[in-house]
């Protein structure tokens, strides 16, 4: 079979799917991006880039120096080329406008520069999660600037998603809206090369993933699910089930996009003015957008994650993803 680069693979969908020629720009860029990222990861201590910066993100959380240099990676990359009319990003406060380029850029970027960050220093994979927007027409001349309202948009109106993962193989996992595609790092080359067509997420599984420490904070349909789970064959559910937690949101989607499985990050009684852990516009929504192209399914307990109204830039949710048998379950028990 000959090899298919990721340009090829964008110049073919631009002919057969009309893709644009400017979102095909865009996602070369960030594929780019991605690769200088996966070449500061990679050196870990040798590039003096392990550790916190002992600064805070507007999430509170502690950032780590590859947070930081992910972030400005991605904006470097970006400022340039037309393609965009502004980002927002999990390191960034508010949504920033890329001086003089509206209304030439089409599109809006969101981006998690690093997912997994607690991962970093003991050297397990983490990635880069984005998600591509349409800049709203005549936004900046109605209101003057590009602030956060232009991003509050569903998930559904995503045109692109996808995300870097920097493990054993680096990949690059992308859908353009009609199935979902996986290029692998060709290191001699330097380029994505398509390994995985079209993946699927199996309609069932036997394995879950959730951070089991938090047990005793979860809510009842949780507590009851996940209880089942372990149960195994002489439960309700009549299977045993295997679990994982990596802690890296990346990694665990990609298992799953791999070979099934469930992911779920439930709101919990910790901090229970919070909906949840995960960021809706740079985790959830690309995330999930992945995987129901897949075939899979995505769910905050209650309803579609693709089809939330965000109310704000980094506003979180519960998450509930992958094979979809396991997440219907799992969601009609919170329906009572
Ligand atoms: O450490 P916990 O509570 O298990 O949470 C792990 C989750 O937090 C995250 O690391 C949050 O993402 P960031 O690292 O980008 O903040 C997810 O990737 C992961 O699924
Ligand atoms: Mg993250
Ligand atoms: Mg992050």
């Amino acid at each position: 079979m000959s090899r298919v680069s990721l340009s090829r693979y964008l110049i073919e969908q631009t002919r057969s799917h009309n893709t644009p020629a400017d979102l095909r720009f865009l996602i070369e860029v960030v594929a780019r991006a991605c690769k200088e990222i996966n070449h500061a990861v990679s050196k870990g201590a040798l590039g003096g880039v392990l550790g916190s910066m002992g600064t805070e993100n507007v999430q509170g959380e502690v950032q780590k120096k590859l947070d930081v240099i992910s972030n400005e990676i991605l904006l470097e990359a970006n400022e340039w080329g037309g393609h965009l009319a502004g980002m927002a990003s999990e390191e960034m406060d508010n949504a920033y406008q890329i001086p003089g380029q509206y209304p030439k850029g089409a599109y809006l970027l969101v981006f998690d520069p690093l997912d997994g960050s607690s991962n970093i220093d003991v050297n397990v994979s983490v990635g880069t999660i984005f998600s591509v927007l349409r800049c709203p027409d005549k936004y900046v001349e109605q209101t003057g600037s590009l602030d956060e309202k232009a991003f509050l948009q569903p998930g559904t109106e995503q045109v692109a998603a996808g995300y870097a993962i920097y493990g054993p193989q680096t990949m690059l996992i992308l859908t353009l809206g009609d199935s979902v595609m996986g290029f692998t790092l060709d290191r001699e080359m330097g380029s994505f090369v398509l390994t995985h067509e079209n993946m699927k997420v199996p309609t069932s599984t036997a394995e879950f993933a959730i951070n089991m420490s938090n047990q005793r904070h979860w809510e009842e349909p949780v507590k009851r699910y996940v209880s089942e789970l372990l149960a195994g064959e002489e439960g309700p559910l009549e299977k045993n089930y295997n679990m994982r937690w990596i802690a890296s949101m990346v990694a665990d989607v990609h298992r799953i996009l791999t070979r099934g499985g469930l992911f779920m990050y439930p709101r919990d009684a910790r901090e229970p003015e919070k909906p949840g852990k995960l960021r809706l516009m740079y985790e959830a929504n690309p995330m999930s957008m992945l995987i129901e192209q897949a075939g899979g399914a995505a769910t905050n307990g209650s309803q579609r994650i693709l089809d939330i109204q965000p109310e704000s830039l980094h506003q979180r949710v519960a998450v509930f993803l992958g094979s979809k048998e396991e997440v219907e379950r799992v969601t009609g028990y919170h329906q009572g």
